[in-house]
């Protein structure tokens, strides 16, 4: 290992280890990972890479080493990317609306044109390329490939009513062999979330990234769903920076949807899908810092919200 400290993870109490970390506490960050390498390898991590947390080239590139740090190390990544800025940011230099009915994208057939475009043939594209900036390991997909994920037309909830939202779909079948045979081939998928409709095969739909990347974890028999996003994890009182919640059980969870706002709706709805589905554990971490998911993964404090199964169907 190298004599630079600028990788290495802050300490329990925020402490600066650039400028702080000793080689002796280089030694116990690998030490205390040793029994989380242990227990973890060879699991199935999908790992939902939030278009909010894509803050700097910087904080992407952090991403990836985590992504590949976790696959060197034998973990079995899969990445499933958001990018709902980035769409915004294209549709308003074409001169398309951005408009959000219930936390979903009101989407025409142009504007599917532009999530289609941006997902697969941009965030997607740059995810892969830094994946690959060493060793070539990471080969990228959409929903479309294989038929990974199928979704029917859904609409939004808005003040409980159901109103159209257009080309929206929600995932009801998952077939994950392309992501299993990337897998066996010691592949790191890469997967946008564009869904092909169950019900006219050569339609396209839009679908939320955080619902998608819970029902690939499901289908994938996932250990853990790490969720990056633009928040420490999930607020019990939003915006309540001091109502942090570290650790959630299911039923809890659920009880507690009805109060959520925006985009922190379907992130726990997604959560909670995963783990009623068998995913043992699904976290939401904060992008923004460096190396999060690594914190998560294998210190023995972990970071942001821990979602887990009701005790009993644990
Ligand atoms: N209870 C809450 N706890 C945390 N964040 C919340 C909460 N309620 C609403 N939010 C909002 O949800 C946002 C995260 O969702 P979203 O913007 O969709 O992120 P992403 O692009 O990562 O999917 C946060 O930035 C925050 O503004
Ligand atoms: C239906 C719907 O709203 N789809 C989202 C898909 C992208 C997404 O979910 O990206 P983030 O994870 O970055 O939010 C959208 O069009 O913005």
């Amino acid at each position: 290992m190298s004599e630079q400290t600028t990788d290495f993870p802050a300490g329990p109490e925020g402490l600066d280890v650039e400028h702080h970390l000793y080689p002796v506490h280089k030694a116990e960050v690998l030490i205390q990972a040793l029994p989380w390498l242990r227990r973890f390898s060879g699991a199935r991590v999908v790992v939902k890479y939030g278009g909010n947390a894509m803050v700097d080239e910087e904080l992407k590139r952090a991403f990836a080493k985590d992504v590949l740090f976790l696959h060197q190390v034998g973990l079995r990544p899969v990445v499933v990317h958001g990018g709902g800025p980035q769409i915004s940011t294209m549709l308003e230099r074409v001169g398309l609306e951005s408009e959000f009915r219930g936390g979903l994208r009101v989407t025409t057939p142009d504007v599917m044109d532009i999530v289609r475009m941006v997902l697969t043939g941009h965030v997607q594209r740059e995810l892969v390329s830094l994946l690959n900036a060493d060793v070539a390991h990471a080969v990228g997909l959409s929903g479309e490939d294989g038929r990974l994920l199928q979704a029917v037309r859904r609409p939004a909830l808005v003040d409980g009513e159901p109103t159209d939202v257009g080309l929206v779909g929600d995932v009801v079948a998952v077939d994950p062999q392309a992501v299993e045979d990337l897998l066996a081939a010691g592949r790191i998928p890469v997967v946008s979330t564009v869904a092909v409709d169950a019900d006219e095969p050569t339609q396209v739909l839009n679908v939320n990234a955080d619902t998608a990347a819970a029902a690939l974890a499901v289908a994938l028999g996932a250990t853990k769903l790490v969720v990056l996003t633009d928040v420490e994890g999930l607020y019990r009182s939003w915006p309540d920076r001091s109502s942090l919640v570290s650790h959630i059980g299911a039923s809890e969870l659920a009880g507690m949807l009805g109060s959520l706002q925006s985009g922190m709706v379907p992130k726990m709805e997604a959560c909670l899908r995963a783990v009623r589905g068998g995913v043992p554990q699904a976290h939401v971490i904060d992008g923004r810092q460096p190396h999060s998911m690594l914190l998560e993964i294998f210190t023995d404090e972990g970071v942001g919200t821990l979602v887990e199964p009701d005790e009993e169907d644990a």
